[in-house]
């Protein structure tokens, strides 16, 4: 187990290509953290530099308060496990999670003791007389997940260790992870695009975007106090939905008004727009903040109901405002129907806002 720092870590691939940007991270004993964002924002460039494999460019990584920025792979104490979680097919089970440790001449009965310790950790005892070609794909990935514990890494990079798998493997498998984690508590970075991949299983996450640390925080940082819009829309499904509205100020009230909708400013939070200087504002809400009503005097817009998309345990209800397409989810009950025609407020405790300019979300909200 150990800590982990990066300092202005970046990557330059030929002459103008930044694979990672002054990436700046202090990594916690123990800490589960994912790097969340879109393909080609640097993930993969950072772990590859974390484990050595990658040269860095420019800044520092830090283990353990160690500066190990030149030191090569396997002196750094670090096990990777990637996306094609290459087990070797010709070695059964226990040699495959035996092999790193021969390696390095521990002896028989201790190679044994750790073999069935973590063969214990992630649930695969009673496989290691197999070989992977008898083991499903989940099986595989455990084993190697254990072959990555038993060296017992400082830190555990992980690589889209689940994406080879199928939907329903992959949810299965994260609570897993996060169990396995759990057990032995080793400082973990995991990368990933699948935002409820990294909303499940993170302590923290790190939110990447070409190259550059858009946001880290918890799980409910980045959910809730999303830093800017980028962020907001990438977390969470439905995605938030934006608007881009005017400012209007009449008789000490304040509303933010687009053809479609008119929102009054709630007085808690009517000191954040006064602060903000400017005539527009992006405001984003959360598909669940979206509530359908019944009272005309709260609504803040009316519409027909484009399509519902039942979803068992809520509905997606998609309307159209012009161009845009809004989504709302509500509750399983009532059902509603395509052409109906409902009134929509929100819960204003939840409204994000952002600046028009720089698509920062604006203090105090
Ligand atoms: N060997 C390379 N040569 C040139 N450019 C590269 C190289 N490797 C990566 N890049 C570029 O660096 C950027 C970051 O790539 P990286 O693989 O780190 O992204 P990623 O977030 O892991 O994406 P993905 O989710 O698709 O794996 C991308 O623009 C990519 O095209």
């Amino acid at each position: 187990m150990a800590t982990l720092e990066l300092i202005n870590l970046s990557k330059r691939y030929g002459k103008n290509v930044w694979g990672a940007k002054n990436v700046n991270l202090k990594v916690n004993n123990g800490e589960f953290i994912v790097f969340l964002g879109p393909s080609g924002c640097g993930k993969t460039t950072t772990l590859r530099m974390i484990a050595g494999l990658e040269e860095v460019t420019e800044g520092k990584v830090i283990i353990d308060g160690k500066d190990v920025t030149y030191l090569e792979p396997r002196k750094r104490e670090v096990s990777m496990v990637f996306q094609s979680y290459a087990v070797w097919p010709h070695m059964t089970v226990y040699d495959n999670i035996a092999f790193p440790l021969r390696l390095r001449k521990m002896p028989m009965d201790e190679i044994d003791k750790i073999v069935k310790e973590v063969a214990e950790m992630v649930k695969i005892e009673e496989l290691l007389k197999r070989f992977p070609s008898q083991l499903s794909g989940g099986q595989r990935q455990r084993v190697a997940l254990a072959r990555a514990l038993a060296v017992k890494p400082k830190i555990f990079l992980m690589d889209e260790p689940l994406s080879n798998l199928d939907a329903k493997l992959r949810v299965k498998m994260r609570t897993e992870l996060k169990a396995i984690h759990h057990r032995t508590g080793a400082t973990t970075i995991f990368v990933t695009h699948d935002q409820s991949e990294a909303m499940s299983m993170a302590d923290r996450i790190v939110v990447m975007r070409n190259g550059k640390i858009e946001q880290v925080g918890t799980p409910d940082d980045v959910y809730f106090y999303s830093a800017n819009v980028f962020v907001a829309g990438f977390i969470g499904t439905p995605p938030t939905n934006f608007f881009k509205m005017n400012i209007v100020r009449n008789n000490g009230e304040i509303h933010l008004k687009n053809n479609y909708i008119d929102i009054k400013v709630p007085e808690k939070i009517k000191h954040v727009i006064e602060k903000y200087n400017k005539d527009e504002i992006i405001v984003g809400i959360r598909p669940e903040n979206l509530l359908i009503t019944d009272d005309e005097k709260s609504a803040i817009f009316r519409e027909k109901i484009l399509v519902v998309e039942p979803q068992g345990s809520h509905q997606v209800i998609a309307v159209e405002l012009g161009d845009q397409i809004v989504k709302i989810v509500a509750p399983a009950f009532p059902k509603y129907s395509a052409d109906q025609i409902i009134k929509v407020t929100l819960d204003h405790e939840r409204m994000m806002l952002f600046d028009v300019d720089t698509e920062s979300r604006l203090e105090g909200i």
